[in-house]
């Protein structure tokens, strides 16, 4: 039985979607986001999932939202299981440290990315056009070019296994109105700016990321869904930086390389689903999202 199957069936827990690696519960008018131990790649989520994933990056958001308080309101309510409903507090195995209890709110539909470096659907456009988003760039810029400054990338979302649309800041004004539009903008800037200081700090370069917000009832915007992990985020090891290629992935870098390699089989652009990965594969990228935990946290991973 999976865990969603598990959860579904507890009394008061109704099953609202699932995303390629996290699954959502209404709870008692509140909302529990439990990530799963999934990983997404090539934009097929594998058959084979990595041990304690889910844990490592709900830990990880949450020690984000410490750090960005100051910043922006977050949704967290508690991630203590004895402050869960009573009727989840027997399924620890599932919850243990990877569930958040979280406020319900009245989500934006916009995937707010900020760019410090030009990479993936930026550079695409970049390449084509001269901008990101709508938004000028210098000429010159290549795979991995650190931009003069932080960028405002918006996306309109797309249906669950779909790629999100970028759009321009008038598009995003259009959709959710020209003030609400800036906020979410300068929170994006301010949230990244902050992060990838942070990261900076500890040898890691946050070279774009992706938020979401929604709104309380009083209209307060908050920081919703994960934040600054490697599924919502790219992460390159800063001693490895080098513009003008594509730069290695923290988390992803060896399960592309085994599935890109003549070792898996696999045709990328076959169509097929990639095949189940190796033993190998799978401790060396769960040993690499511990590490990033422990880099960026500076705490052991339990
Ligand atoms: C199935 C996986 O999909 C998602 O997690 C995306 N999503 C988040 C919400 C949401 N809705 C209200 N309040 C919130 N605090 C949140 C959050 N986070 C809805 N979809």
């Amino acid at each position: 039985m999976s865990d969603t199957e598990i959860l579904a069936g507890v009394p008061g827990v109704r099953h609202l979607g699932s995303g390629k690696v996290r699954e959502l519960f209404e709870v008692d008018g509140n909302l529990l986001l439990v990530a799963s131990d999934r990983m997404s790649a090539y934009d097929y989520v594998l058959e084979t999932p990595i041990p304690d994933k889910g844990k490592i990056l709900t830990q990880l958001s949450l020690w984000w939202f410490e750090q960005l308080a100051d910043v922006v309101p977050n949704h967290l309510v508690t991630t203590d299981p004895a402050m869960f409903p009573v009727e989840l507090r027997d399924h620890k195995d599932v919850l243990s440290g990877r569930s958040m209890l979280c406020e319900r709110l009245s989500m934006i539909e916009i995937e707010c990315v900020a760019r410090g470096y030009l990479t993936g659907s930026g550079l695409a456009e970049y390449q084509e056009r001269g901008t990101a988003c709508g938004v000028p760039l210098p000429a010159g810029l290549v795979d991995g070019s650190r931009l003069d400054y932080p960028i405002f990338t918006p996306a309109a979302k797309a249906a669950v296994g779909e790629h999100d649309e970028n759009i321009d800041f008038a598009e995003t004004s259009e959709r959710v109105g020209a003030d609400l539009a800036a906020e979410i903008r300068d929170l994006t800037l301010a949230i990244y700016d902050r992060a990838h200081r942070i990261a900076a700090e500890r040898g890691i370069i946050l070279a774009d990321t992706k938020f979401e917000f929604g709104r309380r009832a009083d209209g307060t915007v908050v920081l919703a869904d994960e934040v600054l992990t490697p599924d919502s985020s790219r992460f390159w090891p800063a001693d490895q930086w080098e513009p003008g290629h594509a730069q290695p992935s923290y988390d992803k870098q060896y399960v592309r390389d085994w599935l890109t390699s003549p070792a898996s089989g696999w045709d990328r652009h076959s169509g097929e689903a990639p095949p189940p990965l190796p033993d190998e594969v799978i401790e060396r990228t769960r040993a690499r999202y511990v590490e990033a935990y422990e880099r960026l946290t500076g705490e052991a991973f339990r």
